[in-house]
Order: C-alpha cells, then structure tokens, then sequence
C-alpha cells in the first residue's frame, strides 16, 4: 500500500530529489518538505549580478549581467541520476556542454606552496617528458607497479585507512602530498590524511585486489576486461530520452543559468503537484513518535505539527542528531556515529576582472594548491586551495559583448580547523575589506605570474560546515547506523544525505532516487 504522508527534512538537493521521485512513484501520497532556510537547494547557488564592464577601449561602460556560482559549478556526464532529472524536467535546451577536447577538460595546474606560477599537469606521455611534474609521477608509477608483496590488498570490508595512507603506501609521500592532496582539497576541501579511502574511493580497493596488491596494475587489467565484455547489452533503469546522446565526447556540462536551474525545475515540479506542500523558512524543531506509536510526529519552527506515516531525513547528520536531541517527547531512540565526521567550511571568492581571460591566465579548469611540506598551520597566505577559471569552460553564461575573466578562489577547509585562518571578517554589506581584497589578489598574481588589474566585481561567501569528511571506518559506521534505523525506527524512515550517501551532486540525486523503494 504506497505510503498515507511522507515528511522529508531537508530541502538540499537530496531532500529535493527524494521529494520529485516519491511523488512520481507515489502520485496520491501527501508530501511534506521541510527546510529550515527560506531557499531551496543547499549550497547549490547560482545568482546573476550586475557588473559594470568598461569597452576594450575604455571609452565606454555597459552593464552586463554575471553569473556567480557559490556551489557546485559543472557536473559530470557519468552522473546517470541527474541526466534523468535533465530529461524528466526537460531542462536540455538549457545545457551548456564543454568537450573533451576543450582546454578547460584538459589543462589542469598546480600551484605548489612557496613557489610561484602555475605547473601543468601531464595528461600525455609528451607532456610528461617536460613537465617538472615527472620525476614524482614516474617514482610513484614505478613504486605501485613494480612493487610486489609490499602492499597486501585491503579487501575485508572492515579494512579502512586514510586516503593519505593509501596513496602514500602505493605511490609514496611525495605523490600522496602534491597530487593526492590537491585532489581531496578540490573535492572535500579537506585533509586526505582524515578522509575515508572506502568511503571516498572505493574503486581504488577494487583496483588493489585486482591487481593483486598495484592500483596501477589492477587498472589495466580492468580495463582489458571491460573491452573484452563487449557483448554484454546493459538494461538502461534511467529515463534518459535523448539526453545520454547530447553527452557523447563531453567532459562537463552545466545551464544556462548554472547548476541552480536543476534546484529551480524541481521547485516548479513539486509546486505544480498538489499532494506536495513545500515549507521554506520553516524547519523541524522536534521529532519523535506519532501519538498511536504508529508513524511520526514532527512539530516546525512555525508551530505547525506533521503527522506522517513515513519519514526520509537529508538533514546534516550533526543537525539530524541535534534535532534528535532536542525533541524530548515520545521521542526517537538515538542513531550512533552522527557526529562521528568533521565537515569542512569554504569560502568561495567570486572575482570579475575587465578584459578576456586570455590575457589574465592560461586556458584551463583552474589550478589547485596541495598540502604545503610545512602543513596547514603555514606555508599558504590566506589558506588558498583552488582557484577555477570559470570563464574559460562556460564562456557563453555571460554576455558575449562583455569582455570579462571570471575566477573563483576557494579557500579554508583544512586551514581553517587545522591552521591558523579564519574565514575572512565581511563588512556590514557582506564585502571583503580592501586589505584583504589587496592580499588576496598579490597572492593571486603569483599564482598566476601577473600582475592582476582592479577587479570590476569581488564576492564572497563562507559555507559554514558545508561538505562532510568521511573519516576512516565511515563506511562501516553507516551500516551500523541503518541498521538502528530499520531496528528501531521501523521500514518507514530513511536517513540519506551527503553525509550518509557521498557529498557530489549525483550522489545526492540519487540517493533521493532510491529512498523508499521498499516501501
Ligand atoms: C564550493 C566548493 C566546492 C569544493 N568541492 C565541492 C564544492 C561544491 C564539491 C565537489 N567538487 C568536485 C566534486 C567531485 C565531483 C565530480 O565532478 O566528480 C565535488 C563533490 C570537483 C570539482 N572541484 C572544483 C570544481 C570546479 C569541480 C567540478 C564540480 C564542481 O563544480 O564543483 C573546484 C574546487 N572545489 C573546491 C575547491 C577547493 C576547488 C578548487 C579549485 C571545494
């Protein structure tokens, strides 16, 4: 029997996704979503701002409309859940794609701490021969292929160790601090040295044990595998219509109006349906049993009392233990491990500089800066990780009359819990001082070997906790905790969410795809 009411807390991407696939499934089901901000989506922000952009000349100024991402930027065609979204919500008109042969796909540089400039990283075997990349990335190829015995497969399923750890074993030090950690700064904004191997990648083990103890070893033979499997016809389960085709030989894609238009199609969806009721600015303040001991009771901010017979939570876990916490009536038994993660902060430093971007940086994605040797209390003014050069892969977002370079540099994480950063003070009307605007663009033009000019647009915001880091064991602890759930809680709740499921953006979706499928 489909389900009388189903509540979801959390109005992220994950409650917004697990909102539009109950109700396609469950079309008499009464829906309620909860979310405490007055704005649907999360992190995900994309906005439009004014900027006031002088002629090449510099005779005249016209105003060209910006788009500024806070969040998530592009997206990834592999991501099979939010193709289905692209299509079930018709948002293809709006896609932007960006090929894989573009430079944005294939140039990506580090900015190694202390010294200056950008390196390229080789993604060919030409490339590698002049890079000074290569005698780091020959060393840690030698180490893991090469290497019998020394590194034993970690295949039991309670197995884990750090991803410092586990490139450090196969590949070295060296390798593990310049690539492994730019990598999970880009990702996680966090210190590979606390993130879960498992947890975040679990095809290296899959690699490990095939290649009997080399990552490098058990790719290739995945890979002579995979191209022997060529009979195999694969059931698609996606309803993908035509949007799988647009997606041939691209490496990214994104809209017209940025990753913000898949939280604007799901808004829409769910308003025009009218078992769902979506309640903004209004979140759950208490959470325990329904009144019979059958279903839920949940009271809101606003006073309002839900009385659902199903429960999904994409809350943050700690907010979801918080919540657990504080609802003292009839109230829920508690869940383990859900303040077992740290979560990172960012900030994210959107700048709009006059003139195109050929003359401000080299065509690429962007460039991220590892771990420096000294650690993350120094080596790094202002805690940099990354900057992305957003105009070059999605140059058609912005007016094409309009000649601007857009960056955004993403700073904190691990330096601000590990270190000695703080985000940045903001003035009363959310800007950065001139000082630090100063600092942060002398760093900039060492990265990037330039003198850079004045700015015509600086933005920043500080996501507080934003991406949790799955320590070491967080796999395991997950099972642990769903299996309280479903003993205690009872068939009828779910707690999904980047904190349970993966932080990327079709780990998100997906998860609101699967939630409730027994019910
Ligand atoms: C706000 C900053 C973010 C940082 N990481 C994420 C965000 C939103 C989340 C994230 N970023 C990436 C992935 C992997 C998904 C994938 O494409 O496979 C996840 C979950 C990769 C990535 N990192 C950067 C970009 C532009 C992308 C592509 C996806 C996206 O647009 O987010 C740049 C970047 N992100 C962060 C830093 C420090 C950084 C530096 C250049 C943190």
């Amino acid at each position: 029997m489909p389900p009388r009411h189903v509540a979801i807390l959390g109005g992220g991407l994950t409650g917004l996704s697990s909102a539009f696939h109950i109700s396609r499934r469950f079309p008499n089901t009464q829906i309620t979503l909860l979310e405490k901000q007055n704005r649907l989506g999360g992190w995900v922000m994309s906005e439009r701002v004014e900027v006031r952009v002088p002629s090449e000349t510099g005779s005249s100024v016209r105003t060209a409309r910006v788009l500024l991402e806070s969040g998530p930027r592009t997206l990834r065609p592999g991501g099979q859940a939010v193709l289905e979204l692209v299509n079930l919500l018709n948002l293809a008109p709006s896609l932007l794609t960006v090929p894989r042969t573009a430079p944005a796909a294939l140039n990506r540089f580090l900015h190694l701490p202390g010294s200056p400039g950008l390196l390229r990283i080789p993604m060919s075997f030409a490339s590698l021969l002049t890079s000074p990349l290569a005698p780091t990335l020959v060393r840690a190829v030698f180490k893991d292929a090469f290497s019998r015995g020394t590194s034993p497969p970690r295949a039991a399923e309670e197995e884990d160790e750090s991803t410092d750890a586990f490139l450090t074993r196969h590949f070295g030090g060296t390798f593990a601090r310049t690539f492994g950690s730019a990598l999970i700064h880009g990702i996680y904004a966090a210190d590979a040295r606390d993130l879960s191997i498992r947890a975040a990648f679990p095809q290296m083990l899959e690699y490990e044990q095939a290649g009997g103890g080399s990552v490098i070893r058990g790719m290739i033979a995945t890979a002579l595998a995979r191209r022997k499997d060529t009979g195999e016809v694969k059931e698609g389960t996606y309803e993908l219509g035509g949007v799988e085709g647009l997606m041939q030989g691209m490496s990214v894609y994104s809209f017209k109006e940025g990753t913000g238009e898949l939280v604007d199609a799901l808004e829409r969806d769910l308003e025009g349906k009218e078992s769902v009721r979506v309640l903004k600015g209004d979140g759950a303040v208490s959470l325990g049993k329904g009144e019979s001991g059958d279903g839920f009771e949940i009271r809101t901010a606003s006073g309002t009392t839900l009385t659902p017979s199903h429960l999904v939570s994409s809350l943050p876990l700690p907010a979801l233990n918080a919540l657990l916490h504080s609802s003292s009536s009839r109230a829920l038994p508690a869940l383990p491990h859900l303040t077992a993660n740290p979560t990172s902060s960012v900030t994210v430093v959107n700048i709009v500089f006059p003139g195109p971007p050929t003359s401000l940086h080299p065509p690429g994605f962007g460039y991220l800066v590892p771990r420096p040797a000294s650690d993350y209390a120094d080596g790094n003014a202002l805690g940099i990780l990354g900057t992305v050069f957003d105009s070059c892969a999605l140059p058609t977002q912005d007016p094409a009359d309009a000649p601007i370079t857009k960056v955004t540099v993403m700073l904190g994480g691990p330096y601000y819990t590990r270190g000695r950063f703080a985000p940045p003070p903001v003035d009363g009307d959310g800007s950065l001082s001139s000082e630090y605007v100063r600092r942060l663009l002398d760093e900039l033009s060492r990265h990037l070997g330039k003198q850079l000019p004045a700015p015509l647009l600086v933005r920043v915001r500080t996501h507080e906790a934003c991406i949790p880091t799955p320590t070491p064991g967080h796999v395991a602890r997950i099972a642990e905790m769903r299996r309280v759930v479903r003993e205690s809680w009872g068939e009828a709740a779910e707690v999904i969410g980047a904190g349970v499921d993966g932080v990327s953006v079709p780990a998100c979706v997906e998860a609101g795809r699967t939630v409730g499928r027994n019910w």
